[in-house]
């Protein structure tokens, strides 16, 4: 007789962590030396834990906590249930705002959104879970792999070679990029260690003209490789056009140059390079507008933000159903994320595009073992759940700092970090350029 499992969740554990992150620049600022991230551990009555990551902010901490506890009693295969656990969540009036380029750089923040990132982690945790309860990999209960590996890129930033002088910080060994020599030899070094075959450049740091020189360059070293600009908005239509049409045959895509789908409208409207998005299609309720006027021709997902793998998957059929390209975006995160997105990415058929990953840029992990990039690509774990086991003594360790910190790091502040190098500098107006 088999023996019958109770798929219970009998706990809930939450560790808040700092993680380190090197000076990465973009038009807000630049990345601080530690960056909040929340693991989140579900465990069922038979002694089963599945793991899941988010973003470790106070505003999503504070909707965490209240989610944890009405987790306990249900069931860990009970996953449309979570949407209806995070309805019961209330969001603090003063989390929200209405606008595209609030910090972190993804989107407006409206209350769902906020609750659907914290969704996000419970959900991959409850997959993690049932997985192994079942002997099941993830990708097999989001209906099966179409591929074995799923394919990144490399992920360039403007960089500093170190945080600014007297900053608590780990060092990396990446060095400075401030120029198109720097962010070539970064692209290198990428292809070295990882085997990346395409780049994308996190923009909107210097000129365009200047950005305009370091994608020539990637191009005239890299010939042929699909190449991608990213200034998060901080282009006018007329700016955006005109570095469109300077990059029109070499570019893959360009990213968010606009700001918001009106913008980004009228720049597609003007040019043929495809435009692609982790701003103005961020919620399910952004894509009707976006896609009745053709703003955008490829969508970048983020199971963080849409609310799991799940929703992922129902996103990638949307924009299947209206001819929209789809990949994934990333911010700052660790294993057991870059693991759920691999999952659902060997799951979506119209993936055509190498997605993004910030895992190269973050030394720091929870887990027993990092995950891997060969050939730019990470395998697909067949093993059940994610595939991943966490390692508790790195945990603790990362939770310390968390509690050793005054709460100046305990929020993502790019401006703040920017302040540090500057003390006249404030985030730019938009467009900045
Ligand atoms: O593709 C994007 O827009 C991002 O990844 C936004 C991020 O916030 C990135 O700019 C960063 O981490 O600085
Ligand atoms: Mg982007």
């Amino acid at each position: 007789m088999t023996a019958v499992r109770d798929l219970t969740v009998a706990e809930v554990r939450l560790t808040p962590i700092l993680v380190a992150d090197p000076p990465l620049l973009n038009t807000q600022g630049v990345h601080q030396p530690y960056t909040p991230r929340l693991i989140v551990e579900v465990v069922t009555a038979d002694g089963t834990t599945g793991v899941g990551e988010t973003y470790g902010d106070t505003k999503y901490l504070e909707l965490a906590r209240p989610f944890a506890t009405r987790l306990v009693g249900r069931s860990v295969d009970d996953l449309n249930g979570l949407f209806a656990v995070a309805d019961e969540v209330a969001v603090d009036a003063s989390r929200t705002s209405g606008q595209v380029d609030v910090g972190g750089l993804r989107g407006v923040q409206t209350a769902d959104k906020l609750r659907l990132s914290v969704v996000s982690a419970f959900e991959v945790a409850c997959l993690d879970a049932l997985g192994k309860a079942l002997g099941l990999p993830v990708h097999a209960l989001l209906g099966g792999k179409v591929r074995d590996a799923v394919e990144y890129s490399a992920y360039l930033f403007y960089k500093w070679a170190d945080h600014p002088e007297g900053v608590v910080c780990e060092k990396d060994d990446w060095g400075a990029a401030l120029d198109p020599a720097g962010v070539v030899e970064q692209a290198r070094r990428f292809t070295e260690r990882y085997g990346f075959t395409s780049f994308k450049l996190k923009g909107g740091v210097y000129p365009p003209d200047e950005e305009i020189a370091a994608v020539r360059a990637l191009a005239e070293a890299f010939p042929g490789r699909p190449l991608r600009l990213d200034p998060n908005g901080a282009w006018s239509v007329e700016t955006s056009v005109r570095v469109a049409d300077a990059l029109a045959d070499v570019l893959e895509y360009l990213e968010d140059p606009a700001l918001g789908t009106p913008a980004m409208a009228e720049v597609a409207a003007r040019t043929s390079v495809p435009l692609a998005t982790n701003m103005c299609v961020t919620t399910f309720a952004e894509i009707k507008e976006a896609f009745t006027r053709d703003a955008v021709q490829v969508v970048l997902s983020d199971h963080h933000y849409w609310g799991g793998l799940r929703n992922t998957r129902e996103l990638a059929a949307i924009c299947r159903t209206f001819g929209v390209g789809v990949s994934m975006h990333s911010n700052t995160h660790l294993g057991i994320s870059l693991a759920a997105m691999t999952h659902v990415a060997s799951t979506v058929p119209n993936l055509h595009h190498a997605c993004d990953s910030h895992y190269p840029w973050q030394s720091e992990d929870v887990l027993t073992e990092r995950l891997t990039f060969e050939n730019g690509s990470v395998r697909v774990s067949d093993a059940p759940g994610l595939g991943v086991e966490l390692d508790r003594a790195r945990l603790a360790l990362l939770h310390e700092r968390w509690l050793a910190d005054d709460g100046s790091l305990h929020d993502r502040d790019d401006e703040a970090a920017m302040r540090v190098a500057d003390p006249a500098w404030s985030t730019p107006s938009v467009p900045r350029w």
